[in-house]
């Protein structure tokens, strides 16, 4: 196989996975040695990629399938933040520790470089509201299954998990499992 026949997949299709290949970066070594870091920061700096991208995740899980979207810090935050908008429905953050003004649910977590604990506000969700949950790269699972789990305890119905990358070495999907995961991009 030559270097412009690198195979790619993903759960929208080839075309997709091929697009989002396109706008990552690796960056080894951050943000300690030995992780190759996936910089989305390209992806959503092209407007018509981020575009073809948020319509994409819509599509996928369909217009009407969830109630509100629910971004992981940081990055999430901008995918999130997009959905809601292209679609009419609210956004709400899960953060790190010590960032929400009111009574929030924590958990803790590890992730491939540390150790880090979220949160969502106690009332961020009416009872039984789908919840579309997305985030820019699934690599242990540890930070998505830690969000889900949140989102249950505060009320929401998962109606599905994005992510624009995920990192299959590391085993996420099967971590979150039964749970389906979409992820634009698998490497
Ligand atoms: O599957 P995991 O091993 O849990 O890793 C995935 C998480 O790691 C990154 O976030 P990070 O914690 O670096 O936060 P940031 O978006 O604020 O930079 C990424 O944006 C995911 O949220
Ligand atoms: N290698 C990686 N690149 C980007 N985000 C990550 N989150 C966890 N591991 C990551």
């Amino acid at each position: 196989m030559t270097e412009t026949q690198t195979e790619v997949r993903g759960d929208s299709g080839p075309a997709t996975a091929q697009l989002v290949a396109s706008r990552v970066l690796d960056v080894p070594d951050f943000p300690q040695p030995g992780v190759m870091f996936k910089d989305l920061m390209p992806l959503f700096a092209d407007g018509a990629v981020f575009r073809e991208v948020i319509d994409g995740i819509v599509d996928y899980h369909g217009r009407d399938s969830f109630d509100v979207v629910v971004g992981i810090e940081a990055r999430g935050f901008v995918i999130a933040a997009a959905i809601a908008y292209a679609t009419g429905v609210g956004v709400v953050p899960v953060r790190k520790a010590g960032k929400l003004p009111r009574p929030a649910y924590a958990a803790s977590y590890a992730l491939e470089y540390g150790e880090a604990t979220l949160e969502v506000h106690q009332d961020a969700f009416t009872a039984g509201h789908r919840v579309l949950v997305v985030d820019d790269v699934l690599a242990t699972g540890g930070t998505a299954a830690a969000t889900l789990d949140l989102v249950e305890r505060a009320g929401g119905q998962i109606a599905g998990f994005t992510v624009l990358l995920e990192l299959a070495f590391l085993s996420g999907r099967e971590r979150l499992a039964p749970r389906p995961v979409h992820a634009l991009l698998t490497v």
